[in-house]
C-alpha cells in the first residue's frame, strides 16, 4: 500500500453536481461563466439541489421558503450574545450551526424530503446567524430578516440595518453563485465523509464549516485581505512579494490543487473588483491586487484562485474581513448539502486505508519498567 499525499489525483466519489474538466467549471453541466452572468444565487442553489434550473413558480416557492425559514430560534440569538466578542467568526458559525440541530426535532431524520427541507432551512439561517453575531459583537441588537427579498439583499440589510445598494446586492449575489460548489473540495469531502456514517445533515455541515475555516481552503480570502493591508501602498507590493518569495512563504489566494492554468472564477471576481473600485472612486486596493497578481504569476507561475479577488470585492462592499469566510460558507452551503443528499442516495461508508510507517514488533513494557 502506497499513500498518495493529499490524495492528489485520487477519484474518491462519483457526482453529478459539478465538474471541472480542462479548466472549465460547470454546475450540473452549465458553465459557471453563464451562471455568473445570468443566474441569481437562489436559482443556482435550486440547480445544485434539484439538478435543473427552476421555473418562475419553483423559484418563487424557494424564495418564500428561504424568507420563512430565515429567523433563527431566539435561544440561539441569546447564545450568540454570550460568545466572546472577539471569537473567530468561523468558530462561532461552526458552533451555532451545531447548536441549530438542538432546536430541530427532525435533525436525525435522514429521509431525502426531510434533509432537502433542512438544507433550505440552513441556507436561510446561515446569513441570519452571521449578521446577528456581527452586530452583537459591536454591542448592537440583531436585525430581523426581511420577507420578500433575496438572500444577498437580506444579508446586507441585516448587517447594516439599511436598504442595500442594488449594485452591492448584485455583486454579492454573483460572488455567491461563483462559490456555490466545487466538485470534491476539502470541505465538501468532509461533509460527505460525515454523512456517509449516517450521521445527520447538521453534523455534515458542521464538519464542512470546520474544514472551510482553514487558510489553505476558504480561510484564504481573509488571509488575502491581511496581506493586502500589510502591503498598504502600490509601491510596497513588489518588495513585499519579493520578500515572501525569497523566504519561501505562501502567497495567499494563489495556486490550486486542480487548476494549474488559472481558476475560471477569478476573472469574474477581478472584473467585479475593478467595477466596485471605480464606483468607490478609489482604485488603490484593486491596483495593489493587480500588481500582486502580475508579480506572483510572472515570478512563481501561480495564478489567482477564487479567494484572491473576492477579498477586495468584499472589502469594497464594506464587509469586515473576518466575515469573508463565513460568506463563503453561506454560498457553499448549497453545494455541501447537495453533496450530502447525493451521498445518501447511494451511500457507502468512506473509509480509506493508511500506509503504516511506525515501528513493528515492539514489546509491551509494564509501566514500572519504563
Ligand atoms: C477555495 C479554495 O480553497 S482555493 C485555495 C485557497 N488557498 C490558498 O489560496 C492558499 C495558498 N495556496 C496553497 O496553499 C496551495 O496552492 C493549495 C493549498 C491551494 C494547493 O495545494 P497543493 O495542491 O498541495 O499545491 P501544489 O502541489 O500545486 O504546489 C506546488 C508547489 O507550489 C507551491 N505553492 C503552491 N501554492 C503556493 C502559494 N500560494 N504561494 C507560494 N507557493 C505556492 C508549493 O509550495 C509547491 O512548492 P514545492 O514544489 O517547492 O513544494
Ligand atoms: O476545490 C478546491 O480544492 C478548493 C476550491 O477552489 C473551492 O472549494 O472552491
Amino acid at each position: 500500500m502506497t499513500a498518495i499525499k493529499g490524495l492528489e489525483g485520487i477519484v474518491a466519489a462519483t457526482s453529478s453536481i459539478s465538474s471541472i474538466y480542462d479548466g472549465v467549471l460547470a454546475y450540473r453541466g452549465i458553465n459557471i461563466d453563464d451562471l455568473a452572468e445570468h443566474a441569481c444565487y437562489e436559482e443556482t442553489a435550486y440547480l445544485l439541489w434539484y439538478g435543473k434550473l427552476p421555473t418562475k413558480s419553483e423559484l418563487q416557492t424557494l424564495g418564500k421558503k428561504l424568507s420563512d425559514y430565515a429567523p433563527v430560534p431566539e435561544q440561539l440569538l441569546e447564545q450568540l450574545k454570550v460568545y466572546p466578542k472577539d471569537a473567530n467568526t468561523m468558530a462561532v458559525l461552526r458552533t451555532a450551526v451545531s447548536a441549530l440541530a438542538l432546536y430541530d426535532e427532525q435533525a436525525d431524520d435522514n429521509s431525502w424530503e426531510c434533509n432537502q427541507e433542512k438544507a433550505i432551512k440552513l441556507q436561510a439561517q446561515l446569513p441570519t446567524l452571521i449578521a446577528a453575531f456581527a452586530r452583537i459583537r459591536e454591542g448592537k441588537e440583531p436585525i430581523a430578516p426581511l420577507a420578500n427579498v433575496t438572500l444577498s439583499h437580506n444579508f446586507l440589510y441585516m448587517l447594516s440595518g439599511e436598504e442595500p445598494d442594488p449594485v452591492a446586492v448584485r455583486a454579492l449575489d454573483q460572488a455567491l453563485v461563483l462559490h456555490a460548489d466545487h466538485e470534491l473540495n476539502a470541505s465538501t469531502f468532509s461533509a460527505r465523509v460525515t454523512i456517509a456514517t449516517l450521521s445527520d445533515i447538521y453534523s455534515g455541515v458542521t464538519s464542512a464549516i470546520g474544514t472551510l475555516k482553514g487558510p489553505l481552503h476558504g480561510g484564504a480570502n481573509e488571509a488575502v485581505m491581511k496581506m493586502l493591508n500589510e502591503i498598504g501602498t502600490l509601491d510596497q507590493a513588489e518588495p513585499y512579494i519579493q520578500r515572501k518569495l525569497t523566504n519561501k512563504e505562501k502567497i495567499m489566494g494563489f495556486g490550486h490543487r486542480v487548476y494549474k492554468n488559472g481558476d475560471p472564477r477569478a476573472k469574474h471576481l477581478q472584473k467585479m473588483s475593478r467595477q466596485l473600485s471605480l464606483l468607490n472612486g478609489d482604485t488603490t486596493l484593486y491596483d495593489i491586487s493587480i500588481k500582486v497578481d502580475g508579480l506572483v504569476s510572472s515570478q512563481k507561475g501561480l495564478r489567482p484562485n477564487v479567494d484572491f479577488y473576492s477579498a477586495s470585492v468584499y472589502t469594497l462592499l464594506g464587509i469586515p474581513s473576518d466575515l469573508f469566510t463565513p460568506i463563503f460558507a453561506i454560498s457553499r452551503l448549497s453545494g455541501w448539502t447537495a453533496h450530502i443528499l447525493e451521498q445518501l442516495e447511494d451511500n457507502r461508508i468512506i473509509r480509506p486505508r493508511a500506509e503504516y510507517t511506525g515501528p513493528n514488533n515492539q514489546q509491551y513494557i509494564p509501566i514500572d519498567l519504563r
